[in-house]
């Protein structure tokens, strides 16, 4: 790679003393540099190459940190990232102790707002902006970057609604280009898609509705078009919107043609830009296609079946079901407070609703879980995905809390399928009709089984059970941490002191099997994959107190600290749930 000038910025400072002619450059030169890195090391690909004209644009014009840069989502900041004193530990993205795939405040001062999740960037600017005018700043820009799917979620629209009865130095740059990880969806979706560069939508501009000045469309690839934008909104005062027009994946031929793919590809051949080929091995299933392909299955028998996700069809594997059944699977765009109500609503009208969310935006929707589902005890199903640690997507993406947030909740079910069999049985067994809510959790990645598409069985709610017998003590696995918990005891010497049970239900609690693992054992080990406080461990250390069960227990999960990027097998290891560690604890316990 021939780097001419991006070796020579470390700071914004160092793009601001170049002639505006020489930014060309520059871009190119960032396109290869994000291409070369995430080439080898994986991540997030198409979003930043889309955002390459508009990074430069905005650290060259803008006298960023002083001018506030919020970007939304931020898993399109990897220019920013490289602009702003990170180029030479790009490399360490997304790793262990490396830099994090998403704004952080603590990594620069040039992150403002840690983000990861969508739909912020708006209230996030305008709080900073309202703070600025108190402070007696007016100079200063406020400047949130988001895409088209994410300001289709509702959070953004309370921020543009709010921003639009404030005179805030707050830019809303718009960074369109018509797709999400998967097709941008939703009537504002057409509502843009009729916007053509150079003409601005003349008719009820819903966002000049909104009070703010409105510019654009506008070629968002080309810096002649930004910085004259750039120039005009600067005289303008109060809130004031620009709308560019991008291309997702810009400059890797695969990217832009497969989008969706190149979201973030894996590894590819920097050169060619092909994928690399998989191993041909044959792999036991992801657990998303496991519930994407179940449901598929178990909706050809059943009509009444729905299955809904906000903004995740490819993610969740709920794609099978959109293609199969269009009329009945809905993709209904970032919008997960929506989806749990939409799905409440068809509940009410007899369906049989499966919700597939990802643990940690299933955090977006708690009142609704709460007021629309379970307080009013609606049957639906809510098929909880990336539950755990998830990996490289680091603090912001581990879905490790929703067993304690969802454990409190009255008429709740929660399950916890401890391989890819059990999670299809209990999806066949919910849609045969339950008198509850139910959330079932199940991990990222792949489970171990070959052979999983057997025939259904029903499962009876709130059943635990024994996996292998013991003299000594007794170890609970929750969910499909058992496999972790297996390979210990598969290296351990002496492993027939070891009872392992698997939990099976975190809600309701399987009483008499812990009756009797409390009578039989002196001590007792509870092992998840989520936090420690409130979860599951902690349910069964409350059920022991409550019937004055004596034996010592010892909880395992995640610990009380945000957990930081790396893969899922260094971040098990990091808290404690690897084989190796739970290896290593029964030792440790046994002498
Ligand atoms: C609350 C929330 N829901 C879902 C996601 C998953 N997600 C990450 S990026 C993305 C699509 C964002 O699309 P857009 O805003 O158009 O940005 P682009 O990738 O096109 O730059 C989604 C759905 C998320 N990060 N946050
Ligand atoms: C940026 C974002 O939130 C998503 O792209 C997320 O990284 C998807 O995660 P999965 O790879 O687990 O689908
Ligand atoms: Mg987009």
């Amino acid at each position: 790679m021939t780097s001419r000038l991006l070796q020579n910025i470390n700071a914004p400072k160092d793009l601001r003393k170049l002639d505006k002619s020489e930014l060309l450059q520059v871009a190119k030169e960032l396109r290869e540099f994000i291409i070369d890195i995430v080439a080898t090391k994986e991540g997030h690909l198409g979003a930043s190459l889309g955002v390459v004209e508009l990074s430069i644009a905005l650290h060259y014009y803008f006298n960023t940190p002083e001018d506030v840069l919020v970007w939304d989502v931020g898993h399109q900041a990897y220019g920013h990232k490289i602009l702003t004193g990170r180029r030479s530990i790009f490399d360490t993205n997304r790793k262990l102790n490396g830099l994090s795939g998403f704004p952080k405040r603590n990594e620069s001062e040039y992150d403002t707002f840690g983000v990861g999740h969508s739909s912020t960037s708006i209230s996030a600017a305008l709080g900073m902006a309202i703070a600025s005018r108190l402070n007696g700043n007016t100079v200063k820009n406020h400047i949130a970057v988001i895409g088209d799917a994410s300001i289709a979620s509702g959070m953004a629209f309370e921020g543009l609604n709010h921003a639009g009865v404030t005179d805030a130095n707050l830019w809303v740059i718009l960074n369109d280009n018509a797709i999400g990880i998967d097709l941008s969806v939703g009537a504002l979706k057409e509502y843009l898609s009729k916007s053509k560069i150079g003409i601005k939508p003349k008719q009820d501009n819903m966002i000049e509705a909104l009070n703010f000045h409105y510019s654009g469309p506008i070629d968002g690839h080309n810096f002649d078009s930004i910085f004259k934008a750039f120039e005009e909104l600067e005289k303008v005062k109060g809130p004031k919107f620009l709308h560019l027009i991008t291309k997702k994946g810009k400059g890797l031929r695969q990217a832009e043609e497969n989008q969706v793919t190149y979201h973030a590809p894996g590894k590819f051949d920097k050169k060619t830009g092909e994928l690399l080929p998989k191993n041909n091995e044959q792999l036991p299933p992801k657990f998303q296609d496991v519930f994407g392909l179940t449901l598929v299955e178990l909706a050809k028998t059943n009509k009444e079946i729905i299955g809904i996700t906000p903004a995740m069809p490819t993610g969740s594997s709920l794609k099978y079901m959109m293609q199969e059944f269009p009329d009945r699977a809905f993709d209904v765009g970032i919008a997960e407070q929506h989806a749990v109500t939409l799905a409440a609503g068809m509940a009410t009208q007899g369906k049989t609703v499966f919700c597939t969310i990802y643990s940690t935006f299933l955090q977006r929707a708690y009142d609704q879980l709460i007021h629309d589902v379970a307080l009013q005890n609606l049957p639906v199903i809510f098929c909880v995905d990336r539950a755990g640690l998830v990996g490289e997507d680091g603090a912001t993406h581990h879905g490790v809390f929703d067993i304690a947030y969802l454990r409190c909740i009255p008429n709740l079910i929660i399950a916890t399928p401890a391989d890819e069999i059990e999670l299809r049985n209990i999806l066949y067994t919910s849609s045969l009709g339950l008198e509850n809510p139910i959330a079932i959790r199940y991990p990222r990645g792949r489970g171990t089984k070959l052979d999983w598409q057997k025939e259904f069985q029903q499962v009876t709610i709130g059943k635990g059970k024994q996996l292998q017998p013991g003299n000594d003590m007794a170890i609970i696995s929750v969910g499909t941490i058992k496999t972790e918990v297996e390979k210990a005891l598969g290296q351990l010497q002496h492993s027939e002191k070891v009872a392992h049970y698997d939990l099976g239900f975190v809600k309701p609690l399987d009483e008499q099997l812990l009756t009797e693992i409390f009578q039989q054992y002196q001590t007792v080990i509870t092992i998840e994959d989520g936090v420690i406080s409130g979860g599951a461990g902690e349910a069964i250390l409350a059920f022991a107190h409550r019937h004055q069960f004596t034996s010592k227990i010892m909880n395992l999960g995640v610990p009380d600290e945000f957990i930081e990027q790396g893969t899922t097998e260094e971040l098990k290891d990091l808290v404690g749930i690897s084989a190796e560690k739970i290896k290593k604890t029964l030792q440790q316990l046994l002498t």
